[in-house]
């Protein structure tokens, strides 16, 4: 990233020549933030202004003052929002350009060589979080993600463009504090307003790699590399793949990339794009990227276990039950769990209702051949079928009635009988012991009501039909044992998966039978002349209201790599005329068949176009911890390259080892502490995930920087300094165990202890097993 060093002190060999080179240069950026700064406060004071004069208009009653008064309060409101969040850093980059030498593509850097006989600056941007015009319309910042200033992330010495300098600038608030360039042509020794083009490096990339981490994670919006700027710009169509090792950035990437598709439609993408996350954690830890970058509310991001409202995952499945519960087996025993939710407990065995003075009865099994026919082939929801439920039953006591009765013969009235049967419905149909019975009978199912009847092993064998062995059976009822006849109790990011597909069989409840009273009913009487068209145009108004809270125009889906089939599906039906991002590592892996997860995604993405990416360098881990964590990678996926580490710090990670599994915890605790004074930022202790409690414990009192996770809270996250403890044990967990190893031991981004007990087989020097090169 810096320049050659022969160049980075200017001309002057001098350490004080290179320091008042540096000061000017400063000096340079601080008066253009000025102007800047300047600039904004007078679009500041002309928001106000509007806003004040808006409510002014207010006295003037006219309905057209109204709707422009309201227009211009919403313009104004918007405008002060957008600049008072976006002071804070707001000018970061600038590129020095020659003047265009051919065509140029959409503002991207031409292909064609360029004049080294002109070495003139003919043109300078500055480049920052939003764009800002001056007085004449010329800009002074550009928008990040505008297409002039792609050269500033796409331009490199291989293929400079126009770009001579590109130029990083450091501030905070108001001041600039350093600059750092890089040169792209150090063949033309380019000149500006006649002198030669001065260039700093101070490391600026490294810097903010090295800085402590907090408990949220930043923008990268300086210091977006080239790859990285190739995907945030990708054309949003079909499908775009990224893969990447740990720390290449996808996440921040992904982020970034949902900030440039809004900018570069805003009407088509302003509420429409969600990111899925793997845990709540990740999300916490990354959701003030976008308000950073000046997209506050415009994007959803959300876990996985919670992208079904009102539910919200905070358990785990063992990785056994997990296996189970995401599979595909699942699709066919929710659709039967659906069918046989109808048949809860405490449903009516039969029908009893007494009409023209006989006593109709249906029996058990006159309902459930009644039951069958309602449900037909199972393509309509169950809920909204209770209608016809209705019907048939009316249908089955008619004829009843009927039997009761001394035939006629052919000479029967046809109309009589009409009418006869119209006034039976209406009689039978009001009648309280009759509704009473199909509420009971056809009860309005939930997700979680229809979930609840599988604690029981036994229906779940009769349902799975031997798609699960007796033992899998035996696992799946048992993971929901703690469920109550509602299905309340805690859920797992897989359980939400199958509440959504339960949530397309069962459809939303009917409306409750006795409705209250719309007082604009009573007033008008509108609701005795609704048509059925009304009628169908509001149940399908609701259905688009609902559709529109759950459909997204853009997907983006961070750590694919775990998601499993079931949950894929569960995405899918989010995104039915969604483009997409996807990035993942499938060395990452801890879903254990990632070829079945593979064919998942293949099967949500239909004909979509891919697009793939791979990013090659590791942003996170100093080259010494990417080191061990490689001795892992190759056991868990291997032939597969690890990115390479853009910097070292010449710390190794430690091995710490104990004799006695109970000495352990202290020595846990002891390195967290020792940890906590060596570095700013934070410390993360990642442990196999039924030791998340012990851990907690571990390190209790040690304060807010000291974080307990389990194996799989780990995903995405990172720390200044991790405590990796047990791995045999994070190994060991599953079959994906060596793959969740290597994400733990990728989280930190300046000091790794390994922590092994006597089962973790600690040579000499305290190295694992599983470490050891
Ligand atoms: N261009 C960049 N400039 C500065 N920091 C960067 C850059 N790219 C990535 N980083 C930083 O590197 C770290 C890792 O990034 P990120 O979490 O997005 O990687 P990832 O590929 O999603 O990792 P993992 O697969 O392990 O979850 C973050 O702290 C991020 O801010």
């Amino acid at each position: 990233m810096t320049a050659p060093s022969d160049i980075q002190a200017g001309t002057s060999s001098s350490r004080a020549h290179a320091d008042s080179l540096r000061d000017r240069e400063i000096a340079v950026e601080q008066q253009h933030l000025d102007r800047v700064y300047r600039r904004l406060e007078e679009k500041l004071a002309e928001a106000e202004y509007i806003l004040n004069d808006a409510t002014s208009k207010a006295s003037v009653g006219t309905p057209g003052a109204l709707a422009e008064r309201d227009a211009q309060v919403f313009r104004a409101g918007l405008h002060l929002q957008r600049l008072n969040s976006e002071f804070e850093d707001f000018l970061f980059g600038r590129i020095d350009l020659q003047s265009p030498d051919g065509p140029e593509e959409d503002g991207f850097p031409s292909q064609t060589p360029l004049d080294p006989a002109d070495p003139a600056v003919a043109e300078t941007l500055h480049i920052g979080r939003l764009g800002v015009l001056d007085t004449e319309y010329g800009p002074l910042v550009i928008d990040w993600r505008a297409p002039a200033a792609a050269p500033f992330y796409q331009s490199t010495p291989l293929r400079p463009g126009r770009v001579v300098r590109r130029r990083v600038i450091r501030s905070r608030g108001r001041r600039v504090l350093g600059v750092e360039d890089d040169l792209l042509r150090p063949d033309l020794e380019p000149v500006l307003d006649g002198e030669p083009l001065v260039i700093v490096g101070d490391g600026a990339l490294m810097a903010t790699l090295g800085r402590a981490r907090g408990h949220s994670m930043r923008d990268i919006v300086s210091s977006i590399q080239q790859e990285q700027d190739t995907v945030i710009r990708a054309p949003a169509a079909g499908a775009t793949l990224v893969t990447g090792g740990p720390g290449t950035g996808k996440t921040a990437v992904a982020l970034h990339r949902a900030a440039f598709l809004l900018y570069q439609d805003r009407r088509r993408y302003a509420g429409g794009i969600l990111v899925v996350s793997p845990t709540a954690l990740l999300v916490s830890y990354t959701e003030g990227v976008l308000p950073a970058l000046g997209e506050e509310g415009q994007v959803a991001i959300r876990a996985v276990g919670s992208l079904v409202d009102g539910i919200e995952a905070d358990s785990y499945d063992s990785p056994e039950v997990a296996r189970i519960k995401g599979s595909s087996r699942m699709v066919a025993l929710m659709r039967r769990a659906a069918r046989a939710a109808l048949d809860a407990p405490g449903a009516p065995a039969e029908l009893r209702v007494s009409a023209l003075g006989e006593v109709l009865r249906l029996d058990a099994a006159a309902l459930r051949n009644i039951r069958r026919s309602v449900l037909g082939t199972g393509a309509t929801p169950v809920n909204l079928l209770k209608p016809r439920a209705r019907r048939l039953l009316l249908d089955a006591l008619w004829s009843l009635l009927l039997r009761t009765r001394p035939r006629t013969g052919d000479r029967v009235d046809r109309e009589h009988q009409q009418r006869e049967r119209e006034a039976f419905d209406e009689h039978i149909g009001d009648d309280e012991r009759f509704l009473t019975f199909l509420d009971a009978w056809w009860p309005a199912l939930t997700p979680r009501r229809a979930l609840a009847p599988l604690r029981d092993q036994r229906l779940v064998g009769r349902l799975v039909r031997g798609s699960l062995s007796q033992q899998e059976t035996r696992l799946l009822a048992a993971s929901w044992k703690h469920l109550d006849d509602d299905g309340r109790g805690a859920l797992t990011a897989h359980d939400t998966a199958l509440l959504d597909e339960l949530l397309v069989l069962l459809g939303e409840p009917a409306r409750p039978r006795h409705r209250e009273v719309d007082a604009v009913d009573l007033l008008t009487g509108l609701d005795e002349v609704t048509t059925a068209a009304d009628r169908n145009r509001r149940t399908f108004d609701a259905r688009r209201e609902a559709a529109e809270r759950t459909e997204y125009a853009h997907v983006i889906v961070d750590e694919a790599q775990d998601l499993t089939p079931m949950q894929w599906r569960m995405i899918g039906r989010r995104a039915r005329q969604a483009t997409w991002t996807i990035v993942g590592d499938p060395a990452q892996s801890s879903w254990i068949d990632p070829a079945e997860a593979q064919a998942a995604m293949d099967e949500t993405l239909g004909s979509k176009t891919r697009r793939r990416y791979t990013l090659t360098t590791n942003y996170r881990n100093p080259a010494e911890i990417a080191d061990v964590a490689s001795r892992v990678l190759a056991q868990a996926a291997p032939g597969v390259e690890p990115p390479n580490a853009v910097r070292s710090t010449g710390v190794h990670p430690r091995f710490v080892s104990v004799a006695a599994e109970d000495a352990v915890g202290p020595a846990a605790r002891a390195e967290v502490e020792r940890l906590l004074g060596e570095v700013d930022g934070t410390v993360g202790i990642v442990v196999p995930m039924d030791r998340r409690g012990e851990a907690a414990a571990w390190i209790s009192g040690l304060g807010g920087r000291a974080v307990a996770l389990g194996s799989l809270e780990a995903k995405g996250l990172e720390y200044d300094a991790t405590v990796v403890a047990d791995p045999s044990g994070i190994a060991g967990e599953s079959e994906a165990g060596l793959r969740v190893l290597y994400v733990a031991l990728t989280r930190a981004t300046q000091r790794l202890t390994v922590l092994s007990g006597p089962l973790d087989l600690p040579d000499g020097d305290g190295v694992p097993a599983l470490l050891r090169p």
